[in-house]
């Protein structure tokens, strides 16, 4: 293991062009480290999907710099080091599921019979098994997610950006989502980055979760989060769990009453 970090973000401020010139992020400055999982936490509207984007060379900053792996966020992107997933699964209906997994490795030029191997490995370790020949439309939002995530993992990527990915779904399937994606982060050592609303999301899944404060965006403060042993659902029933939230929550309102 090496001490450079995975994502280095360096003062950087963002503002979208425009009569008003909205000004959505300034001085950002942030690192992640190899197999963390870092939540950015926020009132709406406060820059955490434009940092994300910003990360993944989706976004232009106005100033200061991204570097994945050691080298600039475009020969990331090139080099497809991270993968994505957003709040809406964005599945092709009329490919199967199965073939929606392969597709990021189909463009890449993967031979057929190593695409249906990696693909069926990756339904395995999101626990669709059985769902490979059927359609995105046949399956449950959730499944449909898992579905997505087994696509942004399929060229093993070793960093994973998520904006919102658990955010269309149900309470009970989304609490099950969270303990699928803290097996699969805990079995493939991805380094993770996820947007987030949830307070107990982000603390239950994080290494560290960054606060963030509106208008415009900044690194308000970080939490690293602190829990005994492995994490598993009754985790969210220990008073560590509790005090992790409730540290969150002040910094979040210290964030919102100060705006
Ligand atoms: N393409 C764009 N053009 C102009 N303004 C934009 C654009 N994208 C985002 N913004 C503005 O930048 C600010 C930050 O937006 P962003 O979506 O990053 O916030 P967020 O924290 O992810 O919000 P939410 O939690 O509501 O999803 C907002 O004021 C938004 O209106």
């Amino acid at each position: 293991m090496n001490d450079q970090p995975v994502i280095s973000v360096e003062g950087v401020d963002k503002t979208f062009p425009g009569k008003d010139g909205v000004q959505a992020l300034r001085g950002i400055d942030l690192t992640v480290g190899e197999g963390d999982f870092v939540s950015l936490l926020g009132p709406s509207g406060c820059g955490k999907s434009t940092l994300l984007r910003i990360m993944a060379d989706l976004t232009e900053p106005t100033a200061g710099s991204v570097r994945v792996n050691g080298k600039p966020a475009a020969a990331a992107r090139r080099d497809r080091d991270y993968g994505m997933v957003f709040q809406q699964p964005g599945l092709l209906d009329w490919r199967t599921v199965a073939r929606n997994v392969e597709l990021p490795l189909q463009v890449m030029g993967v031979a057929k019979a190593e695409r249906r191997e990696r693909a069926r490995a990756m339904l395995d370790l999101v626990r669709l098994p059985d769902s490979q020949r059927r359609f995105p439309w046949q399956l449950s939002g959730g499944m449909q997610q898992r579905a997505a995530i087994a696509r942004a993992l399929a060229p093993e990527p070793r960093i994973l950006l998520m904006d919102e990915p658990l955010s269309a779904l149900d309470e009970m399937n989304r609490e099950h989502l969270q303990g699928e994606l803290l097996r699969i982060w805990s079995d493939t050592g991805t380094t993770v980055v996820m947007v987030t609303h949830s307070i107990a999301e982000a603390v239950f899944l994080s290494t560290r979760v960054v606060v963030m404060s509106p208008r415009p965006g900044r690194v308000a403060g970080t939490v690293d989060v602190d829990l005994p042993g492995r994490r598993t659902a009754a985790t969210r029933n220990t008073p560590e769990f509790f005090e992790q939230v409730t540290k969150v929550r002040t910094m979040l309102h210290g964030v919102l009453e100060a705006a």
